[in-house]
């Protein structure tokens, strides 16, 4: 019985203008690369206290994105049943499983080698990972609307200023789109602050830790719809979502827009330019540019729908404030 399992795919970051640093690690030298965010947690009582707030326990399996050497890896193998890790890079993976087979955890743990943004969802209870920073967003957004089923909650160590867009309430500076997506489907909640310092190398910012829980119930919307409906409100910066979708406005405009095809287009006071079609809402045209969608399956009555839950996730559509 094979048990140590490795699942390899080439990986495709190799970025020949990579900035490598040295790095003396236990295991040898092994260059880090700035591009992979290779930034090594070192200090032992943040990892305790990672392992500690995560609230894993012994039958839980834990998927960790971006083991690195392992410091994580070891402890959460200690503290769980069993641990997934999906690593990018094939050193990194090869130092881990050395290190797991000395601690003799090996029949524990499975080390997929590939990109996770790529890799095929495995099955966990908790996710606990000191993450690529360059990913965060993508990262989240796989975790939370790709997971083959429910998990009970992430623990996330990102950069700071991107834990606090993602901590921030409507309205506050620096809310953006993803946590308005993150808001639909998840709380999100500040563990601890860590100083830049606690890595090697010394990033050039310092981290938060936040776990992320998925709520029991999800709202009943189409999430693709949902996803396209937020990238239009966020894209027009420093505008309110009342300066949008005048709603009561818009929709007049919609239904007497429509020509004797049933299409047509409606301008909204700042140049957002909606296109019908029987109904349908089939694109969005702004100042910019056209916004390419397929046609969508959004109606009226599913648009009033969306703009209900962006009042649910606490953005509401009369109020005058900045998103
Ligand atoms: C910030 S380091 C964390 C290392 C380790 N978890 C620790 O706490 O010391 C990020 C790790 O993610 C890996 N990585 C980068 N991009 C990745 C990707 N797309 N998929 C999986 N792993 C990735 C890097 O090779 C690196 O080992």
């Amino acid at each position: 019985m094979a048990l140590l399992l490795i699942k390899s795919r080439p990986s495709n970051l190799t970025n020949p203008a990579v900035r490598a640093l040295r790095f003396a690690s236990s295991d040898g030298r092994i260059q880090l690369h700035k591009s992979k965010g290779q930034h090594i947690l070192t200090n032992p009582r943040v990892l305790d206290a990672i392992v500690r707030r995560s609230g894993v326990g012994p039958s839980d399996t834990v998927l960790e994105i971006g083991p690195g050497t392992g410091n994580l890896t070891l402890r959460l193998l200690e503290a769980s049943r069993r641990v997934v890790a999906v690593e990018v890079d094939r050193r990194m993976v090869d130092a881990l499983s050395r290190r797991a087979e000395e601690r003799g955890f090996r029949d524990r743990l499975e080390v997929i080698h590939d990109d996770f943004l790529k890799t095929k969802m495995p099955s966990f209870d908790l996710c606990i990972s000191n993450i690529p920073y360059m990913i965060s967003s993508p990262l989240i957004m796989k975790l939370l609307f790709e997971s083959v089923r429910p998990f009970k909650r992430a623990t996330l160590l990102l950069q700071k200023e991107f834990a606090h867009r993602l901590l921030a309430k409507p309205g506050n500076p620096g809310f953006n789109r993803l946590a308005v997506n993150v808001k639909l489907v998840a709380g999100v909640e500040f563990v601890m602050n860590v100083s830049k310092r606690d890595f090697v190398p010394c990033p050039k910012v310092d981290s938060t830790v936040v776990t992320i829980t998925p709520k029991l119930e999800t709202p009943n919307v189409d999430l693709e719809e949902w996803r396209a409906f937020t990238r239009t409100c966020f894209n027009t910066k420093n505008k309110t979502v009342g300066a949008i979708f005048k709603q009561k406005r818009l929709l007049e405009l919609l239904r007497r827009s429509e020509d004797r095809d049933g299409g047509g287009y409606v301008e909204s006071e700042d140049g957002v330019e909606m296109g019908l079609f029987k109904d349908r809402i089939i694109g969005v045209l702004k100042q910019e540019g056209f916004e390419e969608r397929r046609p969508s399956k959004m109606g009226i009555e599913e648009l009033l729908h969306l703009l209900e839950l962006f009042n649910q996730v606490g953005i509401f559509f009369n109020e005058r404030r900045k998103i």
